[in-house]
């Protein structure tokens, strides 16, 4: 059992750009504690930067996370230190290197570090370091360091390292990256197994409906800077079984394109905007819709004619 109650997750207004483009706008979402929640959208859509903020990594522009209710970019080093040791990591996107694989260990050393440093016991380490090694089909490789393995075994490893040890919050970023078809079903099990046993919050990003499906806790879907669905997952995905009837059914190649930016420039200071320029645009249009259908029945010389 883990040391502490799982937490719950709170994205409070977060709003980020990076390298000029505006990524979260006034993002808000609530993880529960205790269960799974899947993240999905686009690609680039902002999910592993969403990640980032959550484990410490990269600060929003504005906003706040909470970890059971604690605000991550609040806190001291030391207690952030604290903190992320309650986390169990596997990072996404473009990481060049994984930092939980430590290149000196072996890959079973790798997997058993984090079980040490949690102070169990010997016998338990044994079993599950072994446990975790043929789930992820990484038995044959035990012994080697990770420089020995292709990118997506060090993935592996990086992922039974994340898993290892029921720490409460557990994040996969890309869960299913490095993944073949056979382990990637057997990790879902794992992931499964795992949750039940710890109690464990777990959120995982990833593009696979079917893992998604097959996760079968909450869904989170962001798109265009926001989280546009939160809820069950076998209530979200019914039905959505490609790509294609994902976007149409999230809006996620919404006619308005990306976000407007959060702020803008006024007087030489920044200033937040307190509209939402979407929902101004979607007020106008219904605005014209209504203007059109009077005057159309106007010029009928109907109810509402001279
Ligand atoms: N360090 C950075 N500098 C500039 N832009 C960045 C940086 N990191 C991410 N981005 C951009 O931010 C946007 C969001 O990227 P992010 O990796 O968070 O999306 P994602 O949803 O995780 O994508 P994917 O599903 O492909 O992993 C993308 O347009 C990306 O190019």
């Amino acid at each position: 059992m883990p040391d502490s109650a799982a937490p719950d997750i709170r994205f409070e207004n977060i709003s980020t750009s990076l390298g000029g483009e505006v990524v979260h706008q006034r993002l808000r979402a609530e993880i529960p504690a205790g269960q799974i929640t899947v993240l999905m959208g686009p690609s680039g859509g902002g999910k592993t930067t969403l990640v980032r903020h959550l484990v410490g990594l990269v600060p929003p522009d504005t906003g706040r996370v909470l970890v059971g209710g604690r605000s991550v970019w609040d806190l001291d080093p030391k207690s952030l230190k604290a903190l992320r040791a309650e986390m169990g990591v596997l990072l996404g996107g473009a990481t060049l290197f994984e930092p939980s694989v430590f290149g000196s260990q072996t890959v079973r050393e790798n997997l058993a570090l984090p079980l040490h440093l949690r102070n169990v016991d010997e016998e338990s380490i044994y079993a599950t370091t072994v446990w975790w090694l043929q789930t992820l089909g990484l038995d044959t490789v035990a012994d080697q360091l990770p420089e020995q393995l292709s990118a997506r075994m060090r993935r592996r490893v990086a992922l039974g390292a994340a898993m290892v040890g029921d720490r409460p919050l557990i994040v996969l970023d890309d869960v299913d990256l490095g993944l073949d078809a056979p382990t990637t079903a057997r990790t879902v099990e794992a992931i499964l197994t795992s949750q039940r046993r710890s109690g464990a919050t777990m959120l995982i990003t990833t593009h696979d409906i079917d893992l998604a499906k097959a996760l079968d806790g909450r869904l989170a879907v962001l798109a265009n800077g926001r989280i546009v669905a939160n809820g069950p997952t076998r209530e979200l995905l019914a039905g959505v079984d490609d790509a294609e009837e994902f976007d149409r059914r999230f809006h996620v190649l919404d006619w308005m394109g990306p976000p407007m930016p959060e702020i803008e420039r006024s007087g030489g200071r920044f200033r937040e905007l307190t509209f939402d320029p979407q929902l101004v645009i979607m007020a106008l249009i219904a605005f014209a819709a209504v203007l059109a259908v009077v005057l159309a029945m106007r010029a009928a010389g109907g109810p509402l004619g001279p």
